[in-house]
């Protein structure tokens, strides 16, 4: 390997740019050069492509967001497309990518590399951790926190006026943010896409705590969850229990993507920028880094794409038991 690209693509997520330091930094250390492709996959069809140092890369890894930008690339999905990026991957004389990012980036990679015979490993990137082969994500962990700053300040609002608050988190298919935030944030509920538990367990649920004198009740509503909107889920309520609850809604949105990474975040990025450099160097290719049990795990894209990242049911035992 004596040239590696780098990219950013999907949703962004803190500590991208931990990653995107440490792949550089790797580079440098084993004389490969970087280069820096900008805007995901839209920049290697644009040929939006710098070549990069160690010092490109100085005081960006306590920075949210991705310095390399990113974008959710149409064209990358067309076969004109991937004839340009291709192209321009020859003219820089890439022998390797390494790519950040969600499912979406991964199924992108493994058609692209079958398709040009280019190794490209993947560094899982994206706040919803819904990827496979690897316990957490990059920004999952910042994401999660600042959902649960978020919830803390709501309860002291609804606490001080009685009010039940539907609150809805990101995670497109997945409730791991949900989950997460729920058990430490103390909600009543939590509804996420994997489980759907129905209604009725949210109807059981507040008919129950009713009875006991709570000033307040936070429910926890992943996106991707599967009975209807917030804004539904407060009708449904309001449906069935009149006007016993004074009812809110809060859309948390895309201020969860952004933020001073976390430390857990900086250092699971850092690790998997420096052993996806090696994996190429390795000749490994069509594939994901991941931590798993404290252990390096590479995953085939193939996998870590279509295999769903199972939900911790012992998780939402616990969120059950403790919010009883
Ligand atoms: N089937 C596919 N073929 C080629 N490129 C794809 C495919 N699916 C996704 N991509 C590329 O990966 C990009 C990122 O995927 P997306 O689902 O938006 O985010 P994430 O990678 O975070 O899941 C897409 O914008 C597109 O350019
Ligand atoms: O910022 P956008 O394009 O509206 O996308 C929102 C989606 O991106 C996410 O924040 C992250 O998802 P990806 O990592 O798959 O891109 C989802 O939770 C959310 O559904
Ligand atoms: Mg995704």
């Amino acid at each position: 390997m004596e040239r590696i690209g780098v990219l950013t693509s999907g949703g962004d997520a803190p500590g991208m740019n931990a990653a995107i330091r440490a792949v550089v930094r790797t580079c440098v250390y084993y004389n490969i050069t970087p280069y820096g492709i900008y805007q995901g996959y839209e920049g290697l069809i644009q040929n939006d492509i710098k070549k990069m140092d160690a010092g490109s890369v100085k005081h960006i890894i306590h920075q949210g967001g991705t310095v390399l930008k990113s974008a959710r690339s149409l064209d990358f999905k067309t076969d004109e497309g991937m004839q340009k990026a291709w192209e321009n991957i020859q003219k820089h004389n890439l022998d390797g990518l390494v790519v950040i990012g969600g499912d979406g980036t991964f199924t992108g990679a493994m058609e692209f590399g079958e398709k040009f015979d280019l190794p490209i490993v993947g560094i899982p990137g994206t706040i919803d951790n819904d990827i496979y082969g690897t316990d957490f994500t990059v920004g999952f962990d910042t994401a999660v926190n600042t959902v649960v700053e978020a919830v803390d300040k709501i309860r002291d609002t609804a606490t001080s006026h009685n009010r039940l608050f539907f609150i809805e988190v990101m995670g497109r298919d997945a409730g791991f943010i949900a989950v997460y935030s729920g058990i430490a944030a103390g909600s009543e509920e939590i509804l996420i896409p994997e489980e759907d538990r129905g209604v009725e367990k949210l109807f059981e649920s507040l008919a129950r705590t009713s009875k006991r004198n709570k000033s307040s009740r936070l429910v926890i509503v992943a996106e991707g969850d599967n009975n209807g909107s917030v804004y539904d889920l407060e009708e449904k309520v309001k449906d069935e229990f009149g006007d016993r609850y004074e009812t809110k809604v809060t859309i948390l949105g895309h201020v969860q993507r952004g933020g001073r990474p976390s430390c857990a975040d900086r250092v699971l990025a850092s690790r998997l920028g420096v052993i996806a450099v090696e994996a190429l160097q390795d000749g490994k290719r069509d594939m994901m880094v991941g931590i798993r049990d404290r252990e390096i795990r590479y995953t085939d894209f193939e996998k870590a794409t279509k295999q769903n990242p199972k939900m911790d049911k012992e998780l939402l035992r616990i969120a059950d038991i403790i919010s009883i």
